[in-house]
């Protein structure tokens, strides 16, 4: 016979007590009651729950601490807060200490239930779950704004609600979005990245939501979508940015009816899904700018994370630069990864990360690459050098912190194909040092330096980038993949 599941119920008015231990009674549920936090408290050292329900207001305190002492001290018991009806910000609140989803006043008993039952099979699916250190242990930084972000991400990993990542280019979002995953009740189920900006915008629908066959010239079979992949775990929404405002209306239906429909189906399929999305941009001004609706940006932005850059968590790098050797030599088989040399480590310091941990990674792959001893010296790592008053005025991205433009006159020897070479100036590439080039190469080592260094001017930024270049995003993307870009 199963176990009886149990419910602790916080709430000062009895009518509501009443309510809700009938309804929760009716699904099986033994119920204990508390009218007061002291007495909440009392119930939670005597017993173990696999759910409580509180209210906000209690005449000895507010519910937010019981919020904040569940998630810390019994984090096995989901807990979900009861607002005043239309109270975004408390309902926000308790979602960032800790609870696992919130109800408005009046309840709505289906609603209620559904939450409920979704509490219940979550706890079965976290008690089966792998341990989590193994992703989360990923997500290195030992500086005061990483505390914080490691902090919230366990706090919102119990929830359901949706997670907006914002940070530059390359700063880990996609990793945060990996380790909320893998710390909730979820992590047993898939953890499906999308690149929003990746998908042509005409298999956008049948990507996301699958396709039945026949349904169009090519449909040879049955499709599951995104979403059904995602299915009983996490879509994670990258560059949510760049989804055309067609599909927005879609992915806010699916969102909110919790069920999609494939393309050239009758019925309606439901999905269980939590989305995590993340952007570069400021989808605040694309709101306001009438490029993303509105309606969308309130759907999935309910608790928004920011992922610092690597320029304001300086104290890290000499820690992640130690892990990102670590796992490099690891994967060339080399037992001993090098060590940073001290100028090697100033060199670093001084450096503004424009591409964030992704360049960091990069920069001392290419010097894993080209060194020769056991030590990687300032050198090695060969970073842009700093501009010489010959080199253009710099543009705002620079001054706004930016690396500073490489000298004009850099040396071509650096412009090897494939090779994530440092940002030349194109108008200084002179067609008589690659005179022994084929032709289609030359244009190449041309295209190659204007791109990168619109990247640099634009902080890696690829929208801005593509917009400097005068192309389109996915023209970028594809010139950047035939490059050999990162
Ligand atoms: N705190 C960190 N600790 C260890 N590795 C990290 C950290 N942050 C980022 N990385 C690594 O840096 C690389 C880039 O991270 P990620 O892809 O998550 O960034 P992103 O912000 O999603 O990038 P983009 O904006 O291009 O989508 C990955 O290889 C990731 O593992």
């Amino acid at each position: 016979m199963a176990e009886t599941r149990s419910a602790l119920v916080v709430d000062d008015e009895r009518d509501i007590r009443e309510l809700l231990v009938m309804t929760l009674g009716r699904m099986g549920l033994r119920c204990d009651t508390a009218s007061t936090l002291g007495e909440a408290r009392g119930q939670l050292a005597r017993n173990r729950y696999d759910l409580c329900l509180t209210d906000m207001r209690l005449p000895d305190g507010s519910g937010m601490d019981l919020v904040a002492e569940i998630s810390q001290k019994h984090p096995e018991t989901p807990v979900a807060m009861i607002t005043a009806f239309g109270n975004v910000e408390a309902a926000v609140e308790a979602l960032k200490a800790g609870a696992f989803d919130f109800v408005a006043k009046p309840v709505d008993l289906a609603v209620l239930r559904d939450l409920v039952r979704h509490a219940l099979d979550l706890n079965e699916r976290r008690k089966s779950a792998p341990p989590a250190d193994v992703v989360a242990a990923r997500l290195y930084g030992q500086s005061p704004a990483m505390a914080t972000l490691r902090g919230t991400i366990a706090k919102v990993a119990r929830s359901q609600a949706p997670v907006y990542i914002v940070g530059e280019s390359g700063v880990g979002k996609e990793l945060v979005a990996r380790t909320i995953h893998a710390e909730g009740a979820r992590s047993t189920g898939p953890f499906v990245p999308v690149n929003c900006g990746a998908i042509p915008a005409e298999l956008m629908e049948s990507e996301f939501f699958g396709h039945k066959k026949g349904s169009f010239t090519g449909a040879h079979a049955d499709k599951p979508g995104l979403f059904q992949s995602a299915d009983g775990g996490t879509l994670f929404l990258d560059e949510i940015a760049e989804l055309p405002l067609a599909m927005q209306v879609k992915l806010l239906r699916a969102i909110q009816e919790k069920s999609i429909r494939p393309v050239g189906a009758n019925a309606e399929v439901p999905v269980d899904v939590r989305i995590l999305s993340a952007t570069h941009k400021d989808l605040a001004a694309l709101v306001a700018d009438g490029r993303f609706r509105q309606d969308l940006y309130y759907r999935i932005n309910v608790i928004e994370l920011r992922v610092p850059p690597l320029r304001e968590r300086q104290d890290d790098l000499p820690g992640l630069a130690e892990k990102v050797l670590q796992r490099l030599s690891l994967a060339q088989g080399r037992v001993f990864p090098p060590t940073l040399s001290a100028d090697a480590l100033d060199t670093l310091r001084s450096y503004a990360f424009p591409g964030n941990v992704r360049e960091l990674e990069n920069i001392l792959e290419r010097a894993l690459a080209l060194a020769e001893g056991d030590s990687l010296t300032a050198e090695d790592l060969r970073l842009p050098k700093p501009a010489t008053p010959a080199a253009p005025a710099p543009s705002a991205a620079t001054a706004a912190g930016a690396p500073p433009a490489p000298a004009a006159a850099a040396s071509p020897a650096l412009m090897v194909p494939g090779q994530p070479a440092q940002a030349i100036d194109p108008r200084t590439l002179n067609p008589r040092d690659t005179a022994s080039s084929p032709l289609p190469s030359y244009i190449e080592e041309i295209e190659r330096a204007a791109i990168q260094q619109a990247l640099q001017e634009n902080r890696y930024n690829k929208t801005r980038t593509a917009a400097a270049l005068g192309i389109t995003f996915r023209a970028l993307r594809y010139k950047l993949k035939k490059l050999g870009i990162d």
